[in-house]
């Protein structure tokens, strides 16, 4: 990991956010610091995806505070969004569209000029190994080839951090494991900031930190293997299940 600087490039704090009589987010506060990877465990229910249509600006929370890279994102949100990338739950590529079509409505969305566009949209479909894909509908892909396209569509406008919603649904294990190296590579590569969201504990295993949510609180935040002692749990497995089991 690379070192994190001391303002954290995610800073959340007291997010709350409820859906009638249901409260969905309880007072979240976390932080993700440059060059991080943090996992996001919650099973289902515990509200990940509420944090993340938040964190996208797709929604707006009832109370607290979400600053990208010093950008508060209810009072600034196209700076805060223009330094994240997104990778959705649900795919989101346009299938009748080319893969290229579908990066370069992206890129235009962030203002990125056409030359320099098509520069970064070549870098980051090389990356993936789809650079000779780059003319076929995107619904000619496999399921794994269109999460990478998801993954170089988020990075084409070089964000500082990435949000990634149980990104691996759907991928069979060496599409997942691709995925989750190649996130972690970036971290390293690049410094980004990574939140990356599952209920899939294996995920977590190598990440700098958890932040576990359950029932829209925070459980714990700190490194796996803090995870494993509070739960006096070899397992990081056993340690989730113990955090977040149903009250008897
Ligand atoms: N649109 C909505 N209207 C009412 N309640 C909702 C809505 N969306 C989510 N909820 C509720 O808010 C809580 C948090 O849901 P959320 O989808 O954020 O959790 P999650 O951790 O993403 O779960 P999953 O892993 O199942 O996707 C749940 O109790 C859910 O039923």
């Amino acid at each position: 990991m690379a070192e994190a600087d001391a303002a954290p490039l995610l800073a959340v704090s007291g997010l709350r956010k409820c859906y009638g009589s249901r409260t969905a987010l309880d007072g979240v506060t976390l932080a993700v610091g440059r060059g991080e990877f943090v996992a996001l465990l919650g099973p289902n229910g515990a509200g990940k995806s509420t944090l993340f249509q938040v964190l996208s600006g797709l929604f707006v929370a009832d109370a607290g505070q979400v600053e990208v890279a010093g950008c508060d994102m209810q009072r600034a949100p196209v700076p805060a969004l223009a330094r994240t990338g997104i990778v959705f739950q649900q795919p989101t590529l346009d299938l009748d569209l080319t893969v290229l079509a579908n990066l370069r409505f992206h890129a235009r969305l962030h203002g990125l000029a056409p030359a320099h566009a098509q520069a970064r949209i070549d870098a980051e479909l090389a990356r993936q190994g789809l650079a000779e894909r780059a003319r076929e509908p995107a619904r000619a892909l496999s399921g794994g080839n269109r999460r990478k396209v998801e993954l170089a569509r988020a990075l084409v406008h070089e964000p500082a951090l990435l949000l990634l919603d149980e990104p691996t649904v759907g991928l069979d294990p060496a599409a997942r494991r691709h995925l989750l190296e190649q996130v972690h590579g970036l971290c390293a590569e690049r410094g980004l900031g990574v939140l990356w969201a599952t209920h899939l504990v294996d995920e977590a295993e190598a990440a700098d930190r958890v932040v576990v949510l359950h029932h829209g609180r925070v459980r714990y935040a700190g490194p796996p293997a803090g995870l494993r002692a509070e739960a006096g749990a070899a397992a990081l497995a056993d340690a989730f299940l113990a955090l977040t089991a149903p009250a008897p």
